[in-house]
């Protein structure tokens, strides 16, 4: 496949590494306006770096654009007339719809929304996809691109802003519990590098058991809490001083920001 990233930020960067992992790419295209901090990525034989757009579109056949949303009319205005059957636009633009892409490039390009997560450097990403009526025949390219760097999901585009919530700030919400619950063992006696590894690897324990057990997390709960345990004990402490509803609260807060800045009111 020949690939190009147009917006080489830190979106665009774990996806490239994610793609350069896994050897999904024949060739890759990165772009941005200033590619100093990026062209140490040309010691990947296929890689070429350029604030050249055009020349990036020209070469690759998917298109991944990963530019702030305010940047992103002006490329998709700069680069339309070379836009061909072959291409397939992958856009991960928060907030930016398809009939708003449709509307500056037209409904006969192939296109496709995509939230992948940083993770996706690691090849762990949880990436919802949706597409355009003309994009539909090339979802199933587009969820094998993105399978290759975690697990992908097609859903309708009216739940593309509560997948942002959940999967791309997502990571951000659970690296903060990770941190804290790092703080906690710390207190009670660890260094804090055993700390972390004890926070983060018993975060992803949990999250494996759930993801290769198929079971539901109150049936994971169940097992560990010992009657007049501990673990209940600090389970029913924290939900006394708020943890599920103020996770439930912060989702809603960030879903309604992304409302806001849709609406041009920050
Ligand atoms: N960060 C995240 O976890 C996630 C982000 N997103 C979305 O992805 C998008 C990118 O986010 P993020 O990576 O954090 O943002 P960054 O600001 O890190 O990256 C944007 C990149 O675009 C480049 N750029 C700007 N203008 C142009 C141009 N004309 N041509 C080519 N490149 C250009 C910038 O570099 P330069 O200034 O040198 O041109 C910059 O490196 C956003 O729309 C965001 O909502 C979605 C999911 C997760
Ligand atoms: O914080 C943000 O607005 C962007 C969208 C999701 C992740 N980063």
């Amino acid at each position: 496949m020949k690939i190009a990233i147009i917006g080489a930020g830190n979106l665009g960067l774990a996806i490239a590494k994610g793609i350069l992992a896994t050897n999904g790419a024949t060739t890759m295209y990165l772009t941005k306006r200033k590619t100093g901090s990026i062209e140490k990525f040309e010691k990947y034989g296929n890689v070429t770096v350029t604030s050249n757009n055009r020349e990036a579109v020209t070469n690759a056949d998917i298109l991944i654009f990963a530019v702030q949303p305010n940047q992103f009319v002006n490329i998709l205005e700069e680069v339309k007339d070379l836009l061909t059957d072959k291409h397939v636009l992958i856009s991960t633009i928060t907030g930016f719809s398809i009939a708003q892409i449709e509307a500056i490039v037209g409904e006969d390009q192939n296109i496709i929304r995509s939230m992948p997560n940083t993770a996706i450097s690691v090849g762990k990403s949880m990436t919802c996809i949706c597409a355009n009526e003309r994009g539909k025949k090339r979802i199933e390219l587009a969820l094998a691109i993105f399978n290759r760097m975690g697990y992908s999901m097609e859903i309708p585009e009216s739940q593309m802003q509560a997948a942002t919530v959940i999967c791309a700030s997502g990571i951000a919400f659970w690296m903060r519990m990770i941190r804290a619950t790092t703080q906690g063992a710390i207190q009670l006696g660890f260094d804090a590098k055993e700390a972390q590894e004890l926070a983060m690897h018993t975060c992803n324990g949990a999250a494996a058991l759930l993801i290769e057990s198929g079971s539901h997390p109150e049936a994971e709960i169940d097992r560990v809490t010992t009657p007049q345990g501990c673990t209940i004990q600090g389970l029913n402490e924290m939900e006394h001083q708020g943890l599920s509803s103020s996770l439930i609260q912060g989702i809603v807060a960030s879903y309604d920001k992304i409302s806001r800045i849709k609406e041009g009111n920050m």
